[in-house]
């Protein structure tokens, strides 16, 4: 363990002080179907490989719904839900719910309790908020529950996303899916070259 690089955490808990989150202007608006997070995306874009999420806009015009269909793919033990794209779909949804109040963000920390084992050909129905959003960080949480909306609890999740730029994508991702999103070559090697 001796070259793991120790990283600062901080608690991913809001503080009590913060304002609530206010909706987006250009967020879809309640009862609306939410945008994927980008065409290729493994949690919500209609993809193979991808958990097919799709999440609705709540009446405050804040919180999301969504749906995850749970199928023979996504097993973990025998018939059961694969605990980490339980995480998966919590990070997908709470990553949705982000989108109504700020721009682009990216998961800092995630937690996860897992309650009840979920079984293949349940439909999973998930609630996520935003609870506070502090300079840059934008607290979330969220409830994954059996077969309907507010029935028994499958999990809980709470995460920290980070509000980022362009920049964020423009230096990280492949050049050819940034291409295809149209940045140019000479944009991407200038944010590649920025301190
Ligand atoms: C051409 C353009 C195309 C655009 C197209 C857009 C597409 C839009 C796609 C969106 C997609 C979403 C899809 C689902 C969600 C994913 O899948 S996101 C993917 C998974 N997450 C990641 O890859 C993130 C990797 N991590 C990072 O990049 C960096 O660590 C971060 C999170 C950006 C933070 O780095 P940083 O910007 O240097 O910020 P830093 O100063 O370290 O931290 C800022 C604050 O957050 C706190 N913090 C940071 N990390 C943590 C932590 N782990 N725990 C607690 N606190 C933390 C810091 O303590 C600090 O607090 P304050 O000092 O301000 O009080």
């Amino acid at each position: 363990m001796g070259n793991v690089r120790r990283v600062p955490t901080s608690t991913i808990e809001p503080p009590a002080d913060a304002e609530a989150p206010r909706r987006h202007p250009k967020a879809p608006g309640p009862g609306e179907r939410t945008r994927e997070h980008h065409s290729q995306c493994r949690g919500c874009a209609d993809v193979p490989g991808s958990l097919r999420i799709r999440s609705w806009v709540e009446d405050d015009g804040v919180s999301v719904r969504s749906r995850f269909d749970v199928l023979d793919e996504h097993q973990g033990g025998p018939g059961l839900l694969h605990g980490g794209l339980l995480m998966t779909a919590f990070d997908d949804a709470l990553g949705t719910a982000h989108t109504q109040v700020v721009r682009a963000a990216v998961t800092a920390r995630m937690e996860t309790d897992f309650r009840r084992p979920v079984p293949v050909g349940t439909t999973l129905w998930l609630r996520s908020r935003v609870d506070a959003v502090v300079g840059r960080k934008v607290y979330t949480s969220g409830v994954a529950y059996l077969g309907e909306l507010d029935g028994e609890v499958a999990g809980t999740a709470r995460a920290l996303f980070v509000k980022v730029g362009a920049e964020h994508f423009l230096k990280h991702s492949r050049p050819e899916d940034l291409e295809a999103l149209g940045a140019s070559r000479e944009v991407i090697e200038a944010a590649r070259a920025a301190p």
